[in-house]
């Protein structure tokens, strides 16, 4: 069929219908139909997914994962079948699923956003009234999750020394990062596939993000497209990209200079996933949607049981090395950040690589289990940096179970330029939308000034590591198991008077 064919006829249902198996699979996303049969072998999400949608309407199941641009960009024109005549397409009846029934009711009853008052709240209420495949992969981490929550208690083992007596009358929470003036010390990280958890999906970040001046990092594996979230944004709003090394450096590079060209004031390189980790919890939900972004041929060895992360995630280069480094400084002007650096020696390597950045940081704990946090990290970094005079040859990130401003604080204390925050913001969108991101920056705002007064401290600047006491920071003290067999046989002493009751 060649092109001006398609576009005079309108399919119809039950044409495309005909076409349901591996031998010839058709499938309709937003009202047009498509021939995917050439292309199940090469879909990184594996065969199966698609073909539980050959002859049908794909379009629920293929946009919380695809930027809409994906079948444009991958799939080859000859095989846009054109529009299709959907008062002809039979809908699916959507079997009776108790626990969506469960999950409305919970909607209808939760709580009003002004009854938010921390970022805690946000989780709990999006862990109400979230579907269930997009709680499981925002919250889930790797193995036994050690890290994920290591990361928010990394926080309680440092203590505040607040100075008295300094005039804090007024307090200025704004800072520079890589240049830009932003209203607070935090960004909003790159967390993949934002339409899982809201249907308008990462253009809601960029949204909040403009609102309270505050920079968005745009994740590789969005829901959104790339050009859509760089198109949501209001002029002079600083986004940053966040990279996946794709195993084809071609395709990389079209994404780098694009970014660029974009308009983009920051790459940040993931180097903590040459492989995702391994999310239980998403895995049980039997992630059964197609992957995000159709970077590469997965071939249908994916395993499917994975989880979304691995299904989206077959580019990922794990070859991505320390000799990479010139050739992207050789294809871009933008500053390089690596993101999820775990290490002292990694980091004086960076200097040296003569990148402009780093995020220690440990991907949200849903990579490698017991690696630090970002915050242990950082109170070794910083020391190392001042003692090889370096500490400002690179601008130094943390990310991680960051809840509370007190935990922004504490790691400017230790010397960060600024902090990620991920999860907080996705549910936050999740739960309430736009107003949710909205209220949550702003509750961020309302804890980061009172901190400061609290500590003494009017601007950013100011803070220092005088202020807190992270001796402890390092202990990973985990409670000796009680003897609770003696606890229950032991006698106290008994004195020759008391006889033994
Ligand atoms: C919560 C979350 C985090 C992801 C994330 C997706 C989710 C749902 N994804 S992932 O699918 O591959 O794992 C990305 C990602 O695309 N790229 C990346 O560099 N970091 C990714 N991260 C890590 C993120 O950038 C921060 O390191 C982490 O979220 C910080 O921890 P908190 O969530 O506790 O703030």
């Amino acid at each position: 069929r060649d092109s001006n064919d398609t576009q005079k006829v309108k399919l119809t249902g039950e044409q495309v219908a005909e076409h349901n198996s591996r031998d010839s699979c058709w499938v309709i996303v937003h009202g047009r139909a498509y021939d995917v049969t050439e292309f199940l072998p090469e879909h990184p999400g594996g065969p199966k997914i698609i073909l539980k949608y050959a002859g049908k309407d794909a379009t629920d199941e293929f946009d919380p994962i695809h930027p809409p641009d994906t079948l444009d960009k991958y799939l080859d024109k000859k095989f846009h079948l054109g529009e299709v005549d959907m008062k002809t397409v039979e809908q699916e009846e959507k079997e009776f699923d108790p626990d969506e029934e469960e999950r409305q009711k919970r909607i209808e009853t939760m709580p009003i956003l002004e009854q938010c008052y921390n970022l805690m709240d946000f989780e709990h209420v999006a862990r109400r009234v979230m579907k269930k495949t997009a709680w499981a992969y925002y919250s889930s981490g790797a193995d036994d999750e050690i890290t994920m929550r290591e990361n928010h208690s990394a926080f309680h083992k440092i203590w505040f020394r607040p100075q008295i007596l300094v005039d804090v009358e007024n307090v200025d929470t704004s800072t520079t990062m890589l240049g830009t003036k932003t209203s607070m010390p935090f960004y909003v990280t790159a967390t993949a596939l934002g339409k899982l958890g809201h249907h308008e999906g990462e253009v809601i970040l960029t949204r909040g993000a403009h609102k309270h001046n505050v920079i968005q990092m745009i994740p590789t594996l969005a829901s959104c497209s790339f050009d859509e979230i760089i198109d949501a944004a209001q002029d002079g709003q600083v986004q940053w990209l966040q990279l996946y090394v794709n195993k084809d450096r071609e395709v990389t590079k079209r994404i780098v200079q694009h970014a660029e060209k974009r308009g983009c004031k920051g790459l940040f390189i993931t180097v903590d996933a040459p492989q995702l980790g391994r999310r239980e919890k998403d895995m049980r939900t039997k992630f059964q949607d197609v992957g995000s972004n159709v970077q590469s041929s997965g071939g249908n060895d994916v395993d499917r049981s994975q989880g979304a992360a691995r299904a989206i995630s077959s580019f990922i280069d794990p070859s991505l090395s320390w000799k990479d480094i010139p050739w992207f400084q050789s294809i871009t002007k933008m500053p390089i950040i690596l993101k999820g650096v775990q290490r002292v020696e990694d980091v004086i390597k960076a200097v040296e690589a003569g990148v402009q950045g780093v995020v220690l940081s440990n991907h949200g704990g849903r990579q490698l289990d017991t690696a630090p946090s970002g915050v242990e990290i950082l109170a070794e970094v910083m020391p190392a940096l001042r003692t090889r005079g370096m500490q400002d040859k690179i601008e130094v990130f943390i990310d991680g179970g960051i809840r509370r401003a007190s935990d922004i604080v504490k790691a400017l204390c230790l010397g960060a330029t600024g902090v990620g925050i991920g999860r907080p913001f996705l549910y936050a969108m999740s739960a309430y939308g736009l107003p949710g991101v909205d209220r949550a920056m702003q509750l961020l705002k309302d804890e980061m000034e009172m901190n400061m007064r609290l500590i003494g401290a009017s601007k950013v600047s100011d803070l220092n590591p005088t202020m807190v006491d992270a001796r402890n920071i390092h202990q990973h003290i985990t409670p000796v198991p009680e003897d609770t067999l003696g606890r229950r046989v032991y006698d106290p002493l008994i004195g020759p008077k008391e006889k033994a009751a």
